[in-house]
């Protein structure tokens, strides 16, 4: 069984941000499905990349058999991992079925880390991303928030409801936003 967080939060809440630190610190796995749908639109051959690109600059979500294939391959690839980070997913209610259906017998989820920030910082923090991405402007990041308020928060409720959220509120400096992360982990580990 493959040990499982989530981690959630709106663009730019710094999920991949704390993600880092936690495998560099914790020796979790962090896979960034949005990073795994970036190399898969890129790859040379692959039959994903533009349908991939379009999704990505409106906003809207990838069918979940492609994020999902995407992130197990990865899983496998790393067998010897102590769990895994999975930022950025399940997005939405697809996702969570599709989810639920392909891995559902083979990981333990241990808990959702949901990374609480208000809107108006986490876009200003995208548009200074500065990784040249091109969903980093305007026009995208309105259309990634409402798909979050109408699709993906609708999943951190249902996380909440079978008690799994532990939310940080990631609004502060990277290091007390870490700080509390760290302790959530600690809780979960000791159980
Ligand atoms: N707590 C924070 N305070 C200020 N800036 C942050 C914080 N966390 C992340 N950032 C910056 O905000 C941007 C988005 O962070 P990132 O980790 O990529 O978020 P996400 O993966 O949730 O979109 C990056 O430029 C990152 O350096
Ligand atoms: O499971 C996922 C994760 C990401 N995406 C797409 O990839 C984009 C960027 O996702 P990422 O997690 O990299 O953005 P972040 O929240 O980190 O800014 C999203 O808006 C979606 O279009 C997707 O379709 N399914
Ligand atoms: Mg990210």
């Amino acid at each position: 069984m493959y040990k499982v967080v989530f981690v959630l939060g709106p663009p730019g809440s710094g999920k991949g941000t704390i993600c880092a630190q936690i495998q560099e610190n914790l020796g979790y796995v962090h896979l960034s499905a949005g990073d795994l749908l970036r190399a898969e639109r890129e790859r040379e051959g692959s039959q994903f990349g533009a349908l991939i690109e379009n999704h990505i600059r409106n906003g809207s979500i990838v069918p979940v058999e492609i994020t999902c294939s995407l992130l197990e391959i990865a899983m496998i690839a790393r067998e010897d991992a102590n769990g895994f980070l999975i930022d950025g997913f399940p997005r939405n209610e697809d996702n969570l079925a599709g989810w639920k259906r392909q891995m559902g017998e083979k990981v333990n989820e241990q808990f959702v880390l949901f990374l609480s920030c208000p809107v108006d910082v986490c876009i200003d923090r995208c548009l200074h991303r500065g990784q040249g991405r091109t969903d980093d402007n305007v026009d995208s990041l309105k259309k990634r928030v409402d798909t979050y308020n109408q699709s993906t928060f609708p999943i951190i409720e249902h996380f909440e409801k079978l008690g799994m959220v532990r939310e940080v509120n990631s609004e502060r400096p990277v290091n007390e936003v870490y700080a509390d992360v760290v302790k959530v982990f600690a809780a979960a580990n000791q159980q």
